[in-house]
Protein backbone atom coordinates (compact mmCIF):
# COMPACT_ATOMS: atom_id res chain seq x y z
CA UNK A 1 0.00 0.00 0.00
CA UNK A 2 1.03 3.99 -1.05
CA UNK A 3 2.03 5.97 2.26
CA UNK A 4 0.51 8.48 3.25
CA UNK A 5 0.64 11.94 1.23
CA UNK A 6 3.06 14.66 2.53
CA UNK A 7 2.03 18.25 3.14
CA UNK A 8 4.01 21.22 1.92
CA UNK A 9 2.71 24.52 3.55
CA UNK A 10 3.12 27.99 2.07
CA UNK A 11 6.48 28.55 4.36
CA UNK A 12 7.77 25.31 2.54
CA UNK A 13 6.77 26.38 -1.13
CA UNK A 14 8.19 30.02 -0.33
CA UNK A 15 11.62 28.25 0.67
CA UNK A 16 12.00 25.56 -1.80
CA UNK A 17 10.60 27.27 -5.02
CA UNK A 18 12.99 29.82 -6.84
CA UNK A 19 11.79 31.57 -10.27
CA UNK A 20 15.67 30.74 -11.48
CA UNK A 21 14.62 26.74 -11.92
CA UNK A 22 11.03 27.68 -12.29
CA UNK A 23 11.15 29.41 -15.46
CA UNK A 24 12.83 26.98 -17.77
CA UNK A 25 10.66 23.84 -16.84
CA UNK A 26 7.66 26.77 -17.30
CA UNK A 27 8.94 26.80 -20.95
CA UNK A 28 9.57 23.83 -21.10
CA UNK A 29 6.33 22.53 -20.42
CA UNK A 30 4.74 25.38 -22.63
CA UNK A 31 6.63 24.01 -25.45
CA UNK A 32 5.27 20.38 -24.71
CA UNK A 33 1.74 21.44 -24.05
CA UNK A 34 1.62 23.19 -27.51
CA UNK A 35 3.18 20.30 -29.19
CA UNK A 36 -0.35 18.26 -28.65
CA UNK A 37 1.55 14.98 -28.32
CA UNK A 38 -0.77 13.19 -26.02
CA UNK A 39 1.83 10.85 -25.38
CA UNK A 40 3.30 13.82 -23.88
CA UNK A 41 1.19 15.94 -22.42
CA UNK A 42 -2.80 15.87 -21.38
CA UNK A 43 -4.02 18.70 -20.04
CA UNK A 44 -7.81 19.62 -20.76
CA UNK A 45 -9.22 23.03 -20.67
CA UNK A 46 -10.15 23.72 -16.84
CA UNK A 47 -13.50 22.59 -15.81
CA UNK A 48 -15.54 25.40 -13.93
CA UNK A 49 -18.21 24.71 -11.61
CA UNK A 50 -20.43 28.61 -10.52
CA UNK A 51 -20.21 28.95 -7.15
CA UNK A 52 -23.58 31.30 -7.54
CA UNK A 53 -24.26 32.36 -4.43
CA UNK A 54 -20.70 33.32 -3.25
CA UNK A 55 -20.35 35.44 -6.74
CA UNK A 56 -17.44 32.67 -7.51
CA UNK A 57 -15.94 29.26 -9.21
CA UNK A 58 -14.20 26.39 -8.20
CA UNK A 59 -11.77 25.45 -11.29
CA UNK A 60 -10.29 21.74 -11.57
CA UNK A 61 -7.07 21.50 -13.50
CA UNK A 62 -5.70 18.16 -14.07
CA UNK A 63 -2.59 17.67 -15.92
CA UNK A 64 -0.91 14.30 -17.06
CA UNK A 65 2.57 14.41 -18.43
CA UNK A 66 3.38 10.88 -19.44
CA UNK A 67 7.27 11.38 -20.23
CA UNK A 68 7.89 13.16 -17.34
CA UNK A 69 5.91 10.66 -14.77
CA UNK A 70 4.02 13.73 -13.19
CA UNK A 71 0.05 13.53 -12.78
CA UNK A 72 -1.67 16.32 -10.66
CA UNK A 73 -4.08 18.35 -10.75
CA UNK A 74 -5.12 21.74 -8.86
CA UNK A 75 -8.51 22.82 -6.94
CA UNK A 76 -8.89 26.26 -7.55
CA UNK A 77 -11.52 28.77 -6.26
CA UNK A 78 -11.82 32.14 -7.71
CA UNK A 79 -13.98 35.13 -7.06
CA UNK A 80 -15.49 38.47 -7.97
CA UNK A 81 -14.93 39.95 -4.58
CA UNK A 82 -17.41 43.40 -3.72
CA UNK A 83 -14.47 46.44 -3.68
CA UNK A 84 -12.89 46.68 -0.04
CA UNK A 85 -13.59 43.06 0.53
CA UNK A 86 -10.94 41.54 2.62
CA UNK A 87 -10.98 37.93 1.42
CA UNK A 88 -8.87 36.43 -1.14
CA UNK A 89 -9.45 36.73 -4.98
CA UNK A 90 -8.27 32.73 -5.34
CA UNK A 91 -7.59 29.84 -3.16
CA UNK A 92 -5.55 26.84 -4.25
CA UNK A 93 -4.37 23.37 -3.64
CA UNK A 94 -2.32 21.26 -5.90
CA UNK A 95 -2.41 17.92 -5.73
CA UNK A 96 0.90 15.44 -6.74
CA UNK A 97 -0.12 11.46 -7.76
CA UNK A 98 1.56 8.60 -8.82
CA UNK A 99 0.71 7.78 -11.81
CA UNK A 100 1.06 3.95 -11.79
CA UNK A 101 -0.46 3.61 -8.25
CA UNK A 102 -3.03 6.76 -8.36
CA UNK A 103 -2.02 7.63 -4.33
CA UNK A 104 -1.90 11.01 -3.64
CA UNK A 105 2.07 11.82 -3.24
CA UNK A 106 1.95 15.63 -2.07
CA UNK A 107 -0.63 17.91 -0.82
CA UNK A 108 0.78 21.54 -1.52
CA UNK A 109 -0.14 24.87 -0.72
CA UNK A 110 -1.61 26.02 -4.10
CA UNK A 111 -1.47 29.97 -3.67
CA UNK A 112 2.02 30.32 -4.05
CA UNK A 113 2.47 28.22 -6.52
CA UNK A 114 -0.87 30.29 -8.75
CA UNK A 115 1.07 33.63 -7.32
CA UNK A 116 5.01 32.61 -9.09
CA UNK A 117 3.89 30.59 -11.77
CA UNK A 118 1.66 32.60 -13.62
CA UNK A 119 3.51 35.43 -12.72
CA UNK A 120 6.94 33.37 -14.26
CA UNK A 121 4.46 33.02 -17.20
CA UNK A 122 3.54 36.30 -18.12
CA UNK A 123 7.70 37.03 -17.77
CA UNK A 124 8.50 34.41 -20.34
CA UNK A 125 5.49 36.16 -22.93
CA UNK A 126 7.73 39.70 -22.58
CA UNK A 127 11.10 37.84 -23.00
CA UNK A 128 10.27 36.66 -26.08
CA UNK A 129 7.94 39.70 -27.21
CA UNK A 130 8.51 42.94 -25.69
CA UNK A 131 10.76 44.96 -27.94
CA UNK A 132 14.91 44.91 -27.25
CA UNK A 133 15.75 48.02 -24.34
CA UNK A 134 12.52 48.29 -22.94
CA UNK A 135 12.64 51.05 -19.78
CA UNK A 136 9.49 51.34 -18.68
CA UNK A 137 6.92 48.69 -16.38
CA UNK A 138 3.85 49.38 -15.42
CA UNK A 139 1.54 47.19 -13.40
CA UNK A 140 -2.36 47.79 -13.08
CA UNK A 141 -3.79 46.17 -9.89
CA UNK A 142 -1.75 45.98 -6.73
CA UNK A 143 -2.55 42.33 -5.06
CA UNK A 144 -1.04 39.04 -4.67
CA UNK A 145 -0.53 38.61 -8.56
CA UNK A 146 0.71 42.49 -8.65
CA UNK A 147 3.64 41.64 -6.13
CA UNK A 148 4.93 37.97 -7.85
CA UNK A 149 4.79 40.16 -11.35
CA UNK A 150 6.72 43.14 -9.85
CA UNK A 151 9.46 40.29 -8.22
CA UNK A 152 10.08 38.73 -11.18
CA UNK A 153 9.68 41.09 -13.71
CA UNK A 154 12.24 43.11 -11.96
CA UNK A 155 14.59 40.15 -11.28
CA UNK A 156 14.87 39.19 -14.96
CA UNK A 157 14.73 43.02 -16.96
CA UNK A 158 16.87 46.18 -16.82
CA UNK A 159 13.69 48.31 -15.96
CA UNK A 160 14.50 52.13 -15.56
CA UNK A 161 11.14 52.61 -14.11
CA UNK A 162 8.28 50.62 -12.61
CA UNK A 163 4.77 52.36 -12.73
CA UNK A 164 1.65 51.10 -10.44
CA UNK A 165 -1.69 51.94 -10.31
CA UNK A 166 -4.83 50.70 -7.90
CA UNK A 167 -8.05 51.81 -7.72
CA UNK A 168 -7.35 53.24 -4.32
CA UNK A 169 -4.82 55.45 -2.87
CA UNK A 170 -4.73 52.80 -0.04
CA UNK A 171 -4.08 49.91 -2.67
CA UNK A 172 -1.22 52.28 -4.28
CA UNK A 173 1.09 52.81 -0.86
CA UNK A 174 0.29 49.42 0.69
CA UNK A 175 2.44 48.09 -2.54
CA UNK A 176 4.60 50.62 -2.42
CA UNK A 177 5.70 49.82 1.03
CA UNK A 178 5.73 46.08 0.46
CA UNK A 179 8.22 45.43 -2.29
CA UNK A 180 12.25 45.89 -2.01
CA UNK A 181 12.61 47.87 -4.94
CA UNK A 182 11.33 51.64 -6.38
CA UNK A 183 8.18 52.29 -7.69
CA UNK A 184 6.07 54.98 -9.10
CA UNK A 185 2.82 55.21 -7.84
CA UNK A 186 0.05 56.37 -10.31
CA UNK A 187 -3.03 58.05 -9.87
CA UNK A 188 -4.90 57.06 -13.40
CA UNK A 189 -4.38 53.73 -15.85
CA UNK A 190 -3.57 56.44 -18.38
CA UNK A 191 -0.53 57.99 -16.43
CA UNK A 192 0.88 54.28 -15.82
CA UNK A 193 0.42 52.92 -18.86
CA UNK A 194 1.35 56.14 -21.39
CA UNK A 195 4.90 55.45 -23.01
CA UNK A 196 5.15 52.08 -20.95
CA UNK A 197 7.16 49.18 -23.08
CA UNK A 198 5.45 46.71 -20.75
CA UNK A 199 2.41 46.72 -18.87
CA UNK A 200 1.04 43.94 -17.00
CA UNK A 201 -2.91 43.99 -15.39
CA UNK A 202 -3.58 41.76 -12.53
CA UNK A 203 -7.00 43.58 -11.65
CA UNK A 204 -10.08 41.68 -10.89
CA UNK A 205 -12.25 44.25 -13.27
CA UNK A 206 -14.88 42.61 -14.91
CA UNK A 207 -15.16 45.61 -17.51
CA UNK A 208 -12.12 47.05 -19.89
CA UNK A 209 -9.21 49.00 -17.30
CA UNK A 210 -6.45 49.31 -20.30
CA UNK A 211 -7.66 50.95 -22.94
CA UNK A 212 -6.26 50.64 -26.54
CA UNK A 213 -5.88 54.67 -27.25
CA UNK A 214 -3.27 55.05 -24.40
CA UNK A 215 -0.78 52.03 -24.97
CA UNK A 216 2.26 53.12 -26.89
CA UNK A 217 2.77 51.11 -30.46
CA UNK A 218 4.95 48.01 -30.47
CA UNK A 219 4.26 47.84 -26.42
CA UNK A 220 3.98 44.18 -24.73
CA UNK A 221 0.82 43.51 -22.68
CA UNK A 222 0.63 40.46 -20.21
CA UNK A 223 -3.13 40.13 -19.34
CA UNK A 224 -3.97 38.04 -16.66
CA UNK A 225 -7.07 39.18 -14.79
CA UNK A 226 -10.75 38.75 -16.84
CA UNK A 227 -10.67 34.87 -16.67
CA UNK A 228 -14.12 34.16 -17.65
CA UNK A 229 -15.65 34.55 -21.03
CA UNK A 230 -17.76 37.89 -19.89
CA UNK A 231 -14.93 39.42 -18.10
CA UNK A 232 -12.63 42.18 -19.43
CA UNK A 233 -9.32 44.20 -18.48
CA UNK A 234 -8.76 45.39 -22.20
CA UNK A 235 -10.79 47.36 -24.72
CA UNK A 236 -11.79 46.07 -28.37
CA UNK A 237 -9.08 48.67 -29.96
CA UNK A 238 -6.36 46.96 -28.22
CA UNK A 239 -7.55 43.66 -28.84
CA UNK A 240 -7.81 44.07 -32.34
CA UNK A 241 -4.93 46.17 -32.98
CA UNK A 242 -2.32 44.16 -31.06
CA UNK A 243 -0.74 40.69 -32.09
CA UNK A 244 -2.43 38.46 -29.49
CA UNK A 245 -0.87 35.60 -27.95
CA UNK A 246 -2.15 33.06 -25.17
CA UNK A 247 -1.14 29.87 -22.96
CA UNK A 248 -3.46 27.80 -24.59
CA UNK A 249 -5.59 28.54 -27.65
CA UNK A 250 -8.34 26.42 -26.47
CA UNK A 251 -8.35 28.26 -23.18
CA UNK A 252 -8.50 31.44 -24.19
CA UNK A 253 -11.46 30.69 -27.03
CA UNK A 254 -13.14 29.22 -23.92
CA UNK A 255 -12.45 31.61 -21.03
CA UNK A 256 -11.42 34.80 -21.92
CA UNK A 257 -13.58 37.93 -22.36
CA UNK A 258 -11.08 39.90 -24.03
CA UNK A 259 -11.03 37.06 -26.35
CA UNK A 260 -14.00 36.08 -27.38
CA UNK A 261 -16.09 39.25 -27.22
CA UNK A 262 -13.53 41.69 -28.89
CA UNK A 263 -13.30 38.68 -31.86
CA UNK A 264 -9.53 39.36 -31.99
CA UNK A 265 -7.96 35.94 -33.29
CA UNK A 266 -5.01 34.36 -31.21
CA UNK A 267 -1.85 34.22 -33.09
CA UNK A 268 -0.20 31.92 -32.24
CA UNK A 269 0.49 30.11 -28.49
CA UNK A 270 3.76 31.15 -26.14
CA UNK A 271 4.46 27.32 -26.36
CA UNK A 272 4.25 27.47 -30.24
CA UNK A 273 7.25 30.91 -30.24
CA UNK A 274 9.05 28.48 -27.98
CA UNK A 275 9.44 25.84 -30.08
CA UNK A 276 9.86 28.17 -33.40
CA UNK A 277 6.73 26.97 -34.87
CA UNK A 278 4.93 30.57 -35.09
CA UNK A 279 7.08 34.16 -34.98
CA UNK A 280 7.27 36.60 -31.88
CA UNK A 281 6.18 40.09 -33.50
CA UNK A 282 8.40 41.88 -30.45
CA UNK A 283 8.17 44.98 -33.46
CA UNK A 284 4.22 45.36 -33.18
CA UNK A 285 1.73 45.62 -30.32
CA UNK A 286 1.33 42.43 -28.66
CA UNK A 287 -1.29 41.17 -26.01
CA UNK A 288 -0.03 37.79 -24.14
CA UNK A 289 -3.66 36.69 -22.53
CA UNK A 290 -2.82 34.48 -19.92
CA UNK A 291 -5.35 32.00 -18.29
CA UNK A 292 -3.29 30.13 -16.63
CA UNK A 293 -2.55 26.07 -17.28
CA UNK A 294 -2.65 22.65 -15.25
CA UNK A 295 0.61 21.98 -16.91
CA UNK A 296 2.14 25.28 -15.44
CA UNK A 297 0.98 23.80 -11.55
CA UNK A 298 2.77 20.20 -12.48
CA UNK A 299 6.05 21.61 -13.34
CA UNK A 300 5.78 23.64 -10.31
CA UNK A 301 4.66 20.89 -7.95
CA UNK A 302 7.12 18.20 -9.02
CA UNK A 303 9.99 20.80 -8.30
CA UNK A 304 8.90 21.53 -4.70
CA UNK A 305 8.97 18.24 -4.39
CA UNK A 306 11.60 16.86 -5.55
CA UNK A 307 12.84 19.39 -4.01
CA UNK A 308 11.32 18.63 -0.55
CA UNK A 309 12.70 15.40 -0.57
CA UNK A 310 16.49 16.20 -1.71
CA UNK A 311 16.37 18.98 1.07
CA UNK A 312 13.64 17.64 3.62
CA UNK A 313 11.16 19.71 5.57
CA UNK A 314 12.16 22.71 7.73
CA UNK A 315 12.34 20.97 11.41
N1 LIG B 1 -4.09 34.01 -15.57
C1 LIG B 1 -3.84 33.31 -14.49
O1 LIG B 1 -3.18 32.29 -14.53
C2 LIG B 1 -4.35 33.79 -13.18
C3 LIG B 1 -5.18 34.87 -13.11
N2 LIG B 1 -5.60 35.34 -11.91
C4 LIG B 1 -6.45 36.53 -11.92
O2 LIG B 1 -5.60 37.65 -11.72
C5 LIG B 1 -6.34 38.71 -11.11
C6 LIG B 1 -5.57 39.23 -9.90
O3 LIG B 1 -5.46 38.21 -8.92
P1 LIG B 1 -4.89 38.53 -7.46
O4 LIG B 1 -3.75 39.45 -7.56
O5 LIG B 1 -4.74 37.25 -6.78
O6 LIG B 1 -6.14 39.31 -6.83
P2 LIG B 1 -6.12 40.37 -5.63
O7 LIG B 1 -7.51 40.40 -5.09
O8 LIG B 1 -5.00 40.07 -4.70
O9 LIG B 1 -5.80 41.75 -6.36
C7 LIG B 1 -6.72 42.28 -7.31
C8 LIG B 1 -6.40 43.74 -7.62
O10 LIG B 1 -7.43 44.20 -8.52
C9 LIG B 1 -7.98 45.41 -8.01
N3 LIG B 1 -9.36 45.51 -8.46
C10 LIG B 1 -10.45 44.86 -7.98
N4 LIG B 1 -11.52 45.20 -8.70
C11 LIG B 1 -11.12 46.07 -9.67
C12 LIG B 1 -11.78 46.78 -10.69
N5 LIG B 1 -13.09 46.66 -10.91
N6 LIG B 1 -11.04 47.59 -11.47
C13 LIG B 1 -9.70 47.72 -11.27
N7 LIG B 1 -9.02 47.09 -10.30
C14 LIG B 1 -9.73 46.27 -9.51
C15 LIG B 1 -7.84 45.31 -6.48
O11 LIG B 1 -7.87 46.58 -5.89
C16 LIG B 1 -6.45 44.65 -6.39
O12 LIG B 1 -5.44 45.63 -6.52
C17 LIG B 1 -7.71 38.13 -10.77
O13 LIG B 1 -8.60 38.48 -11.81
C18 LIG B 1 -7.47 36.63 -10.81
O14 LIG B 1 -8.63 35.88 -11.09
C19 LIG B 1 -5.19 34.79 -10.72
C20 LIG B 1 -4.39 33.69 -10.75
C21 LIG B 1 -3.92 33.09 -11.96
O1 LIG C 1 -4.74 29.29 -13.48
C1 LIG C 1 -5.18 29.63 -12.39
O2 LIG C 1 -4.75 29.17 -11.33
C2 LIG C 1 -6.27 30.63 -12.34
N1 LIG C 1 -6.64 31.15 -13.44
C3 LIG C 1 -7.73 32.04 -13.58
C4 LIG C 1 -8.22 32.62 -12.34
C5 LIG C 1 -8.06 31.81 -11.15
C6 LIG C 1 -6.82 31.03 -11.06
Amino acid sequence: MAGRPVIIWKQEVQRLLRYGELVPRLEDALGKFSRRDSAEVIQPVRCTVPLQKHHGFLGSMPTYMENDGVLCTKLVCFYQREAGSTLPATQATVMLLDPEVGNVKAVIDGDEITGMRTAAVSAISAKLLMCPGAEVLAILGTGQQALTHYNVFTDMFPFKEVRVWSRTRQGVERFCRSVSGPVTACVSVEEAVRGADAIVTVTRSTEPVLFGRWVKPGAHVAAVGACRPDWRELDDVLMKEAVVYSDSREGAMTESGDVILSGAEVFAELGDVINGTKPAHREKTTVFKSLGMGVEDAVSAKLIFDQWKAKGSRP
